[in-house]
């Protein structure tokens, strides 16, 4: 029997396992994970190696419904099924986010703890930061997830200048620190390799003393008659029991994690219903409040494509180019307020000036020039990677499109229906165009740009879109090629599905930890907020 079953063993399964062993170590933790242990594939260890991973026996390879506001086309979403889950295939952006969200997030919950300055001593405990310009007051030094940027890593682009110059042109100032809570700016990225290295999560975070389940998938928790969690039963039929006083911890992820939850009757009694699941409790907003990043990729063709500027020619090299992706900023930026405003005047009846969007400002747009043309099929363009081409991306930071995560069967091993809903507010439509126009700007209206590029490669039928273009001819363009970020969230939303302290309303002796919880979009790259929920949370169950 169980002191602790934490059912799906991703990033957060994992650190909480993996801290509530360091705790606690009498406590008996069982971490049940429905892939394998990835410690031996081929392309998990090397993140340039990542989009192998795409599609691989790794991945759910999830399709959402079509889309109705992305030319009704559905679209592929990855999600990976072994232990390390996200960790193991993502391209380690080290992204915190804006103050000004988490501190949204705990006022609308009514609690500090969830505030930036609530968490900041968890996002310090989860790294070790090597940038000697960074602030020390808001990072960790010996934390066991090493983070670096750009710059700390001593790689210097050939386009280094130029792009700064190219971003200045938004006037936005040079920041130092992309990770102190107010990113707003053009910034080095931090990201998480480690000598050029993956740092999946286990390895920061090991599961000595843990009880590992691997290849092993959980079909529902066991609730007795007076509403605990008294065990979990696999697809197989196994059941793991729990002590009396244990805890069950769901972290299978934002997809996964609602379908656990419903599997267990514990969801939209009428939805349960239609395929027979006996209620546990009525819990309407389980599934619902999908939210997701959504973005775009641009792809230009250099002007001077002999000098090396890019991926795949072969004099782009240079002194620790092996210790991060081909990048040098992040550009995170707000949007002018008063065509916001009436943007969202579009979707919601009676927009205030103190509307929580509006203040701040908020952090609506992020940005970024990569050195290689990577993805460009999902647009239907054929680029090779010859160092002949640049890339530019914009992602919406807060979007207020809203979709949600329901069953497909009763069955754990069929996937859930995910419908993200992209696209569906004026909001999010018109931050994307925003953020394209800028980059219409910048690249064929700049001298810094018009230095860069040559031309645009445009997917086939689409023309080239300069700063003119009206907004049916840019959302045409979106609509047919953005794709997710891969940052689910919202699916068991604090204040809806689980309380401040993560406990799942109406249920004993059952919490909920992972990117499923996070109660809005936050202008972050998820995995910073998923390590520093899991370890707060880590730290308060074990004191239960
Ligand atoms: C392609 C990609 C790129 C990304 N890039 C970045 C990035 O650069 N920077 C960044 O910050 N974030 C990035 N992310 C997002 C980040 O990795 C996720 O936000 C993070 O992993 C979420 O953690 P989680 O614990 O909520 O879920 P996950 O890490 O997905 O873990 C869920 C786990 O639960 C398991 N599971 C599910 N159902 C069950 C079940 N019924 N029984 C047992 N086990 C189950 C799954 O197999 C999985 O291992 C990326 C994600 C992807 C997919």
């Amino acid at each position: 029997m169980a002191d602790i079953i934490i059912v799906g063993g991703g990033l957060a399964g994992t650190v909480v396992a993996s801290r509530l062993h360091q705790r606690r170590p009498s406590l008996l933790i069982v971490l049940i994970e429905a892939g394998p242990d990835p410690k031996n594939h081929d392309h998990v260890l090397n993140p340039t190696e990542a989009s192998l991973l795409h599609f691989s026996d790794l991945d759910y390879k999830y399709f959402t419904t079509p889309q109705e506001h992305l030319d009704g086309k559905p679209k592929y979403n990855c999600g990976i099924k072994a232990l390390g889950g996200g960790s193991v295939i993502n391209t380690g952006g080290w992204i915190r986010g804006d103050a000004l969200d988490y501190d949204e997030w705990a006022q609308d919950v009514g609690d500090e703890r969830w505030s930036y300055n609530g968490q900041l001593p968890y996002f310090k405990r989860s790294e070790k930061h090597f940038d000697p310009e960074a602030d020390p007051v808001q990072h960790g030094s010996d934390g066991p997830v090493h983070t670096a940027s750009v710059r700390s890593t001593g790689r210097k682009y050939p386009l280094r200048d130029t792009v700064l110059k190219l971003w200045s042109r938004l006037d936005l100032k040079h920041n130092h620190d992309l990770n102190d809570g107010r990113p707003q700016g053009i910034s080095d990225l931090v990201e998480n390799w480690r000598n050029g290295k993956r740092q999946v999560v286990q390895s920061t975070y090991p599961l000595g003393g843990v009880q590992v389940h691997s290849d092993s998938l959980v079909q529902r928790v066991i609730i007795d008659e007076t509403k605990t969690a008294t065990g979990v039963e696999l697809a197989n039929d196994e059941i793991i029991e729990l002590k009396r006083g244990g805890q069950v911890i769901i972290s299978a992820g934002a997809y996964r994690t609602p379908q656990v939850l419903m599997l267990s009757g514990i969801g939209n009694s009428s939805h349960l219903s239609e395929y027979k699941i006996p209620i546990t409790v009525d819990l309407p907003s389980v599934g619902q409040n999908l939210h997701d990043h959504l973005g775009h990729f641009r792809y230009w063709k250099l002007r001077y494509p002999e000098k090396g500027l890019a991926l795949g020619s072969p004099e782009f090299g240079g002194p620790n180019y092996n210790l991060g992706g081909p990048v040098d900023f992040l550009v995170r930026a707000p949007i002018p307020v008063e065509p916001l405003k009436a943007a969202i005047e579009n979707d919601e009846e009676l927009v205030s000036d103190d509307h929580p969007l509006l203040k701040g400002p908020r952090t609506h747009l992020e940005m970024l020039l990569l050195y290689g043309a990577l993805g460009a099929e999902i647009q239907g363009l054929q680029i090779p990677l010859d160092g002949a081409s640049v890339s530019t991306f914009v992602m919406g930071c807060l979007p207020t499109s809203r979709g949600s995560v329901t069953l497909a069967s009763s069955n754990a091993t069929d996937a859930p229906i995910i419908d993200p809903n992209y696209y569906a507010t004026e909001m999010d439509q018109h931050v994307m165009r925003e953020g394209f126009r800028m980059h219409s700007r910048l690249m064929l209206e700049t001298p810094e740009g018009k230095e860069l590029v040559q031309s645009e490669h445009t997917p086939p039928g689409y023309p080239i879109l300069g700063t003119y273009a009206s907004d049916e001819e840019i959302d045409a363009r979106i609509r047919m090629g953005a794709t997710t970020v891969f940052h689910p969230g919202g699916t068991a939303a604090m204040g809806q599905v689980v309380d401040n302290s993560l406990k799942v309303y109406g249920i004993t002796n059952l919490r909920v930890v992972d990117a499923s919880v996070i109660p809005k979009p936050l202008a972050a790259h998820y995995q910073v907020p998923v390590y520093g929920k899991s370890i707060f949370e880590s730290s308060s169950v074990s004191h239960c």
